[in-house]
């Protein structure tokens, strides 16, 4: 197997607050084979979009990647050490070999340019090419994100777009210049069910198509079931599971990942409306979070041994990784 193109290793970045740490990444380990997607899931301030920009090199102030490597390969093998770049060697790989996809997509489009310039630029700040060819390349992107008409609407501005097609131009902006990796944060929460679901299929097809890795961040693991190769489930700022997505749905072993698995909507639910299952009690304050596992306060399988922290025990083949002292039953980690 290819080395991969990422790897997280033990990542920690910490808000340093008058208040004290906030240690909202802490310990968190993952990897990413080319072309492939993963699901990066976990409730509301369990640390995925910090996880994200971390990677891109983005962390505001006074957030500060603390410890850890964050890798990245090129198609020769060569390794960077992301998190030890200047910011002006990471600006050269952003939009380049890297790429992120917000929530709201008016945070990456410029509401004054119209969209064929905001392609066109994306294009020329990275590569070598004439306008004409970069023109090409954005009537070309747009037809892949499933943008109709494409040549035409090219002129249009971002507010002559719904709110689904901004999302694919969004899209589309990242993917021009055929990135390694593009992370996207949330991208379809926004969306009604309808688009998103035309959206997540867009995606399928593209990330078999082109080759990019993508790393797919939600609070819902319904939206990564069909989608995603592979599952990182976080809990306050750390990775607790890891796998092959079907593996991982079908047999969880954290507790939480059960959890969260058990709040997702079957049709049952749906047709009836009955109430979903919740996982009791609050998500815990990132401000110097006791010893421990985090989610024990919470769990029903918790004991003595949990006032410990457990390490991410990753499988030998490195298919599957666990963050617990009480699995569910199981092939062992
Ligand atoms: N600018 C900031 N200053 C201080 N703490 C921050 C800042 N940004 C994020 N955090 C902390 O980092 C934690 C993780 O945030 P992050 O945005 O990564 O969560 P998330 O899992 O992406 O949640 P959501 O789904 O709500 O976006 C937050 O709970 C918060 O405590």
């Amino acid at each position: 197997m290819n080395r991969p193109l990422l790897e997280v290793r033990n990542l920690q970045t910490h808000f340093l607050t008058s208040m004290g740490a906030i240690r909202a990444v802490d310990d968190v380990s993952f990897a990413l084979q080319r072309g492939e997607v993963l699901g990066l899931v976990g409730e509301s301030g369990s640390g995925k979009t910090i996880t994200g920009y971390s990677i891109l090199g983005v962390v505001d102030e006074p957030g500060q990647i603390v410890g850890g490597e964050i890798v990245l390969r090129d198609a020769e093998d060569r390794e960077v050490v992301l998190n030890h770049l200047g910011e002006k060697q990471l600006r050269r790989l952003r939009g380049n070999r890297i790429a992120m996809i917000m929530q709201d997509p008016m945070m990456s489009l410029n509401p004054s340019l119209r969209i064929g310039t905001q392609l066109v630029e994306t294009v020329l700040a990275h590569r070598q090419v004439s306008r004409s060819e970069a023109e090409r390349r954005a009537v070309d992107v747009m037809r892949r994100v499933g943008i109709p008409d494409p040549e035409q609407r090219i002129q249009a501005f971002p507010h002559e777009f719904s709110g689904g097609m901004r999302q694919r131009i969004a899209i589309a902006i990242a993917l021009i210049n055929e990135p390694d990796l593009i992370i996207a944060d949330e991208p379809t929460t926004a969306l009604d069910v309808t688009t998103q679901v035309q959206i997540l299929v867009e995606v399928q097809k593209l990330a078999r198509d082109t080759g990019t890795a993508w790393i797919w961040i939600t609070h819902d693991l319904a939206v990564v079931a069909g989608l995603a190769q592979h599952v990182a489930v976080m809990y306050a700022g750390k990775v607790v599971e890891f796998g092959a997505t079907e593996d991982l749905l079908d047999h969880p072993r954290h507790p939480y990942t059960r959890g969260l698995i058990a709040s997702i909507p079957g049709e049952g639910e749906l047709a009836s409306g009955r109430r979903l299952h919740q996982i009791p009690g609050n998500t815990p304050s990132l401000l110097n979070l006791p010893e421990g596992c985090a989610f024990r306060t919470r769990c029903d399988r918790a004991g003595a041994q949990c006032d410990i922290q457990p390490m991410l025990e990753t499988s030998p083949a490195g298919n599957r990784a666990l963050r617990c002292w009480h699995p569910l039953e199981g092939q062992s980690p």
